[in-house]
C-alpha cells in the first residue's frame, strides 16, 4: 500500500507509458507469438502470449523512463518461458531437418556445465542431444553422469567429433585457449553449423578469421546462474549469422534466464556487469552475513537472511515498476530508510566507505580486463 501511494506521487515524473486499458493486450508480441518456427514440442503451444505473462507484478512503484529490455527482446523473438509450465519437451528446432538442435560444447568447465545443466533443467535440450569435448578425465567422469555424450580434448580429435555430432557448437574454453580450439575446429565446420562463443573478450572478427568464410557465429556472454535458470545473458550476431540463428540463440539463453541483444562494442561492459557480477553479489552476501554474525546472529541464519534479502530486493526492482516495468532502485531505497532510522545509519557507513564507487570501479575494471583479452 505504501509502495502504491509512492507510485501515485511519482507516476507523472517516472511513468511514461499508459498501461493497456483492459485484459486484452495489444502488444506486438501477440502478433509473433504463434509464428515462430523454433519450437519442437509435444505440448500444445499457447494461443497467445504477451509481455504481461513475463512477470507477475506484486505492486507498482514507478517505472524507469526507458523501454524494458524484456519487452524489446520478446517482441522480436519467440519463446514461451512460463515458470508455471512443466519444463520438458521444449527443444529448439533444427528448421532444415525439423528435429531438435544437437548442441556440442568445446570445453565444459564451470560455465559450460552451468549451461548444460540449465538446458537440461529447462527442457530446451535432452541428454542425447548434448555432447562435450572434455580434456580432463575427472570432468569426463562427472559430466558423463548427466547422460550426455563425451569426447576427448578438442585439440586431439574432440573438435571433429563435436562438429560431426552437433548443429550448434559452443566454445566453452578459456579465452586464452580459444584460438587453438577454433583452429582445431575450423576444418570440420559446415555451412549449417552455428558457432556460439561464450569466451570473454574474444571478438567476433577474431573468431570469424579462424573459421571458414561465412561461418555463422554468435557471441554470447552468459553468467553462472544459468545453472538455476536465472541467468542474465547478452548476445551479438556475427556477419553471417541469420535471423533464425538469433532466434535459436535467444531461445537457448532465454530457457536459462533472460537475454538481451547488444552491439558488440558493449560486450566488455556486459562482461564487467552481468558476466562477472554474480561474484560481486556473492561477495556482498558473504560480507552482509559477516556483519550480522559480528553482532550475534548465527552464521546459517545470517547467510539465509542475507541471500533472501538480495533476492527480494532484486525482484522488487524487476517487478516493482508496475505493468512489468523495472523500478528505480533509488526510490525503493528511500522507502526503506526512515528519518533518523536504522537504514540511513547503515547507508551513511556504506557511503563513507565509498561502496558506490567501489561497485562502479569493479565493473569498469572487469570491462577493461575483458577488452585486454581480445
Ligand atoms: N565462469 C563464468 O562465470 C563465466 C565464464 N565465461 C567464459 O566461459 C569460458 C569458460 O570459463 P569457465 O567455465 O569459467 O572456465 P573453466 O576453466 O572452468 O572451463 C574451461 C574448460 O575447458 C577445458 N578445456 C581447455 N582446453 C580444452 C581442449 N583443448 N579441449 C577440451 N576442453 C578443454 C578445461 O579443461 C576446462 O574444463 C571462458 O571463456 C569464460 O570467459 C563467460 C561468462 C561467465
Ligand atoms: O572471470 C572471467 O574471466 C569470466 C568471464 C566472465 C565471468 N567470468
Amino acid at each position: 500500500m505504501l509502495l502504491g501511494s509512492l507510485c501515485q506521487q511519482l507516476r507523472p515524473a517516472w511513468h511514461l507509458q499508459a498501461p493497456p486499458s483492459s485484459d486484452t493486450c495489444a502488444c506486438p508480441f501477440r502478433e509473433v507469438a504463434t509464428s515462430g518456427p523454433l519450437h519442437w514440442s509435444n505440448r500444445q503451444q499457447p494461443q497467445s502470449k504477451c509481455h504481461k505473462r513475463q512477470r507477475r507484478s506484486p505492486g507498482s512503484v514507478a517505472s524507469l523512463p526507458f523501454t524494458d529490455p524484456r519487452n524489446e527482446s520478446l517482441i522480436t523473438q519467440d519463446l514461451d518461458h512460463d515458470d508455471d509450465e512443466p519444463t520438458t519437451s521444449h527443444q529448439i528446432a533444427r528448421p532444415e531437418a525439423g528435429l531438435p538442435d544437437r548442441i556440442g560444447f568445446l570445453g565444459a568447465g564451470k560455465m559450460g556445465e552451468a549451461l548444460i545443466r540449465g538446458f537440461l533443467a529447462s527442457g530446451v535440450s535432452i541428454p542425447s542431444n548434448l555432447s562435450a569435448s572434455v580434456r580432463n578425465a575427472e570432468r569426463q567422469r562427472s559430466l558423463s553422469m548427466l547422460g550426455i555424450q563425451i569426447f576427448g580434448s578438442a585439440t586431439d580429435g574432440g573438435a571433429a567429433e563435436i562438429a560431426a555430432n552437433s548443429d550448434i557448437i559452443i566454445i566453452g574454453v578459456k579465452p586464452q585457449q580459444a584460438e587453438n580450439v577454433l583452429s582445431a575446429l575450423a576444418p570440420y565446420v559446415r555451412p549449417d553449423h552455428l558457432i556460439i562463443s561464450i569466451a570473454a573478450g574474444i571478438r567476433i572478427s577474431s573468431i570469424e578469421s579462424l573459421l571458414p568464410e561465412a561461418t555463422r557465429v554468435v557471441r554470447v556472454m552468459p553468467n553462472t546462474p544459468c545453472l538455476i535458470r536465472e541467468a542474465a545473458s547478452a548476445y551479438v550476431l556475427g556477419n553471417s549469422a541469420t535471423p533464425l540463428d538469433a532466434s535459436r540463440t535467444f531461445a537457448l539463453m532465454r530457457s536459462v534466464g533472460v537475454a538481451v541483444t547488444v552491439e558488440e562494442r558493449l560486450m566488455d561492459a556486459v562482461t564487467g556487469l552481468s558476466g562477472s557480477g554474480p561474484a560481486y553479489v556473492f561477495l556482498m552476501i558473504e560480507a552482509l552475513a559477516d556483519g550480522a554474525v559480528s553482532v550475534g546472529l548465527p552464521r546459517d541464519k545470517a547467510l539465509f537472511l542475507a541471500a533472501q534479502t538480495v533476492v527480494g530486493a532484486a525482484r522488487m526492482v524487476l517487478e516493482g515498476g508496475g505493468n512489468g516495468g523495472i523500478a528505480h532502485p533509488a526510490l525503493l531505497k528511500d522507502h526503506v530508510a526512515s528519518p533518523a532510522g536504522t537504514t540511513i545509519a547503515g547507508i551513511a557507513e556504506l557511503e563513507a566507505c565509498g561502496v558506490r564507487s567501489a561497485f562502479m570501479r569493479a565493473v569498469k575494471a572487469a570491462a577493461r580486463r575483458s577488452e585486454e583479452l581480445t
